[in-house]
């Protein structure tokens, strides 16, 4: 073997499978052991049943061969039929239990993930394609399941007879039973080159699978503008493309496992000739003390062994990809939230305080620096206003506010207690947040409402529904649930289901980023009449593109390129004559020119 080849082998548990076994054995099969133990007892009394099986066969042959009394084999016949009634006993036992554990076994799995996955930050969701967390939750723990569960189960089973029946012909003819085993390297050589390719090409399926449920995901939600762009070929060819992977790599891992059972039929069929010529001839020759049924039964007996083994070897090919699954499934655990709670966090914080940036630096990558030294004061009680070009960081402000990232340097404090200080709950419980990407669920409008505050009454849904003008719209609809993220709804009616949801939060820190912008501007101007009332008191930032909708906030700041370049009131910054002006100027030419 060449040194690349070396390195490139796989070895049949590394050092990673083996933490993982330990994980899923710790995690989730240790507390079963007790359940554990009965399947194993059921399946050693399975195993037992085929050796004592051999042991009666051979008497009836020889009652048969020799004594020919009819009686002794009446009883043969009754007590291999009664081995028989007790192995099918066992093997509906066996699955009933072991189904049972798996299914909870993969029920507990999946919680833990979910739980895992809900603490993880938001910068892991908007790097990781959905389609492999889709992939990891759904069909690669199910899939996990079935063969933790009832494959394993078998295997143990046919490993169990596969060692007692073993040990039986040893005990009967070891001479025999040694000439049986030379094809037993080629096998472990079989296993070994299999166990390699099938994970080298599992590793790789899998990730074409997670890419292939991306694709689709990405295509069914973009339809519309799929559609709109005439691309449904090139969508079409996109995900051949990707399911042609998929298929190419299963071919592989396949016919890789292919291998195995026509290896095992040849070596079965080697020590068949073996066994039955060198056993022949011990019949044959004075020389050993074995009779026909000896040998009959020691046939039977390697028929006995051969077939379940055939089936280990076949499990163990299965195992290598299922080695993977795991690995990616575990995987999950190796990305750890950094947005927690401290140690010592408080819950309690002055939510009407002052919110001060303090020589904040952020950057959502290394080489693309955004915020160096921001300085920031956003007044208790009173309307800030943050503008300026897009990608100038507006919405990035309000997402470090309420920890959704966390600074590099310098602080955040609300009531002067930095935010990092407080409970991540607390903290989030303080802000209601109209956002631009707004997340409407597939359920009627007043659900979509009270999801923000399960606990609302009835009246209070209904009064920010009305305050958020989408009142009517509920009558009208009903309870009729509104398409997947909302594609049955308006631009305009998602907006205000966000604002509806603001109203009926009502928090005390309140952060609008472009809430109105979707709005005509007469409902505009009916909601802001409402958004008055609810940031009375409150502490309010705005974000918003329309500068007039902003006019009237205590304080305007103005963003260019993450710095902050001016700030003051409407009427000062106009007299300035800086970006504000001009950004105004501009703004207001092109609505007076239309
Ligand atoms: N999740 C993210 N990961 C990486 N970069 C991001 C992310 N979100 C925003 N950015 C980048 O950070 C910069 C500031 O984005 P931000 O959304 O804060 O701007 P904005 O002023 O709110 O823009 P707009 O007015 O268009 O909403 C942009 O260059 C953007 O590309």
């Amino acid at each position: 073997m060449t040194d690349k080849a070396k390195k490139k082998r796989e070895p049949i548990f590394s050092p990673e499978d083996r933490s993982n076994l330990r994980w899923l054995w710790l995690g989730y099969l240790k507390k079963r052991a007790p359940w554990l133990g009965a399947v194993l007892l059921m399946i050693l009394i399975q195993g037992l049943v085929y050796q004592q099986f051999l042991s009666m066969t051979e008497s009836g042959l020889r009652v048969i061969f020799e004594s020919g009394e009819v009686g002794q084999l009446v009883l043969v016949c009754l007590g291999v039929f009664f081995l028989f009634a007790v192995r099918g006993l066992m093997s509906y036992l066996v699955p009933l239990v072991t189904v049972r554990l798996s299914n909870e076994a993969i029920f507990e799995m999946r919680r833990d993930l979910i739980g895992h996955l809900m603490s993880l930050d938001l910068a892991y969701f908007e790097r990781t394609k959905s389609g492999e967390i889709i992939h990891r939750l759904v069909t690669q723990t199910q899939q996990l399941g079935v063969f933790f569960g009832l494959a394993t189960a078998g295997a143990v089973r046919d490993a169990v007879t596969v060692v007692i029946v073993s040990g039986y012909l040893i005990w009967k003819n070891p001479i025999l039973f040694t000439t049986a085993i030379v094809v037993l390297p080629f096998i472990i050589w079989v296993m070994n080159f299999v166990s390699d390719r099938v994970k080298q090409a599992q590793g790789q399926a899998e990730r074409a699978l997670a890419d292939y449920m991306n694709g689709i995901e990405e295509t069914v939600n973009g339809m519309r503008t799929v559609k709109i762009a005439s691309q449904e070929q090139v969508e079409a060819g996109r995900l051949m493309k990707g399911t042609g992977a998929i298929r190419d790599l299963m071919k592989r891992v396949q016919t890789t496992q292919a291998l195995v059972m026509p290896s095992i039929d040849l070596s079965s069929a080697f020590v068949y000739v073996l066994v039955i010529g060198g056993g022949g001839y011990m019949v044959l020759s004075p020389d050993f003390d074995v009779d026909g049924a000896g040998i009959i039964t020691f046939l039977l007996g390697m028929v006995m062994v051969f077939d379940p083994a055939r089936l280990l070897a076949q499990y163990f090919g299965a195992l290598q990809s299922n080695l993977v699954l795991l690995d990616r499934v575990r995987s999950l655990y190796d990305e750890q939230p950094s947005i927690n709670d401290a140690p010592d966090a408080v819950e309690d914080f002055d939510t009407g305080g002052d919110i001060v940036l303090d020589d904040v630096t952020f950057s959502y990558s290394e080489d693309q620096p955004l915020f160096e030294g921001l300085d920031m004061t956003f007044r208790g009680g009173q309307v800030s206003a943050i503008v300026g070009a897009t990608g100038s960081g507006k919405t990035t402000i309000l997402s470090l506010l309420s920890r959704l990232y966390d600074v590099k340097g310098g602080q955040i404090t609300i009531g002067g207690q930095p935010i990092e200080t407080l409970k991540v709950g607390s903290l989030r419980g303080a802000f209601s947040v109209v956002a631009q990407d707004i997340v409407i669920f597939n359920n009627s409008i007043w659900e979509n409402i009270r999801y923000v505050n399960p606990e609302a009454t009835e009246e209070d849904v209904w009064r920010a529904a009305e305050d958020a003008e989408i009142a009517d719209l509920i009558r009208r609809r009903g309870d009729a649930p509104v398409g997947p993220k909302g594609a049955q709804l308006s631009g305009g009616q998602k907006q205000r289901i966000a604002i509806a949801r603001a109203f009926l939060r009502d928090a005390p820190i309140l952060l609008l980023d472009e809430a109105t912008s979707a709005l005509d501007q007469a409902t505009e101007e009916r909601i802001k009449a409402a958004l008055g009332r609810l940031t009375k008191g409150k502490t309010t930032i705005v974000v918003a593109h329309r500068l007039s909708s902003v006019a009237d906030a205590d304080r305007i700041f103005v963003l260019e390129a993450g710095q902050l370049v001016e700030q003051g009131r409407h009427d000062e910054l106009l007299e300035t004559a800086g970006l504000y002006s001009q950004l105004y100027q501009a703004q207001k030419k092109g609505y007076d020119g239309r």
